[in-house]
């Protein structure tokens, strides 16, 4: 099934975009030391192109447009969502899991534009657990094929609208082709800045808290800094969400009707604002993030003060 944004044509980039000087990929493959990936070639396809053109429906004065009773001054930065209920999904319709995985694919792209169109700054996705690996071969093998699916082809989408990916996770362990199009995709899309979609992938909350004591340890262990300097903020620059400016997520939607965390983000998830749907995650649609949007809206937040 093809996969479509659905964004303007109309560039709403506002900051200096990669698209003005494609050629800024070329030396990045020679850092490389290797041939074109499938990415890139699917890159110049994207920039040559320009993106699927066949169906926008945002405009520039979208986003000046909330839905009634959404405060634009009160709009979390960070969302972060667990995507949960695809399998279900599927099975609920007689379907095969990997038509739920595709539907949820689908679910993510609408989220996505309204990210955009709302005005939120960051999306965090639980998009591969650490503990997914323990799932079927197959449809681990199928999920891969869907994340280097959906990257490439909304390659074109990402740079026509300014929008940055960055992914976390134990990336060593996935297929080769598919770290290095992860690798490009960040680097190629780290300057644009409307918008940062985070993709989790081979994640966990144990994984990135235990990383990042690693490299603190390691840092102590050459001299750089002493045991006694790590701290909250030293912590915080070695974890993977020092990718982001915002990185703790305001609010966090989980659905499918589970009231769990599941081990995603543990360290930045410490203040934020808890959302639980009902909906599987493919339902997940524009009126239910609406709903824990103006929930999220109406909670006081104290930190503890
Ligand atoms: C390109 C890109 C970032 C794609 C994301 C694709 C996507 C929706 C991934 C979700 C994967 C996942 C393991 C969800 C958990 O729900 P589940 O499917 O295990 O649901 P269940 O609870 O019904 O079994």
């Amino acid at each position: 099934m093809p996969f479509s944004l659905h964004f303007s044509p109309t560039p709403l980039i506002t900051a200096p975009s990669p698209l003005s000087k494609p050629f800024f990929l070329v030396p990045y493959y020679h850092t490389l030391h290797a041939p074109k990936s499938p990415l890139c070639s699917s890159m110049e396809h994207a920039l040559t192109h320009q993106g699927k053109q066949e169906a926008f429906d945002l405009r520039p004065e979208d986003s000046q447009t909330l839905p009634l009773g959404l405060r634009r001054d009160a709009m979390p930065s960070h969302v972060a969502v667990i995507m949960d209920g695809n399998r279900r999904w599927a099975r609920l319709r007689d379907l095969p899991v990997r038509s739920g995985y595709e539907a949820g694919v689908e679910s993510l792209r609408k989220i996505v534009e309204i990210c955009c169109k709302w005005g939120i700054k960051v999306l965090s996705v639980f998009a591969f657990s650490s503990d997914n690996w323990f799932r079927p071969k197959v449809e681990v093998e199928f999920l891969m094929s869907l994340f280097e699916r959906g990257m490439q082809e909304d390659t074109g989408i990402f740079f026509r609208e300014n929008i940055r990916i960055s992914v976390i996770g134990d990336l060593t362990k996935l297929p080769k082709a598919l770290q290095e199009l992860m690798v490009n995709l960040e680097e190629a899309t780290k300057n644009n800045t409307r918008f940062q979609l985070i993709v989790a992938v081979s994640y966990s909350g144990h994984y990135d808290v235990v990383q990042a004591c690693q490299r603190l340890a390691l840092k102590a262990k050459c001299g750089l800094i002493e045991p006694s300097d790590i701290n909250v903020s030293l912590m915080e620059q070695e974890l993977e969400t020092n990718c982001t400016e915002f990185p703790h997520p305001d609010l966090l939607i989980r659905t499918s009707g589970e009231f769990r965390i599941s081990n995603f983000m543990l360290w930045q998830l410490a203040y934020t604002e808890l959302f639980f749907a009902q909906s599987l995650w493919p339902d997940f649609g524009e009126a239910e993030f609406l709903k824990a949007l103006l929930a999220f809206q109406q909670r006081q937040r104290r930190y503890g003060v």
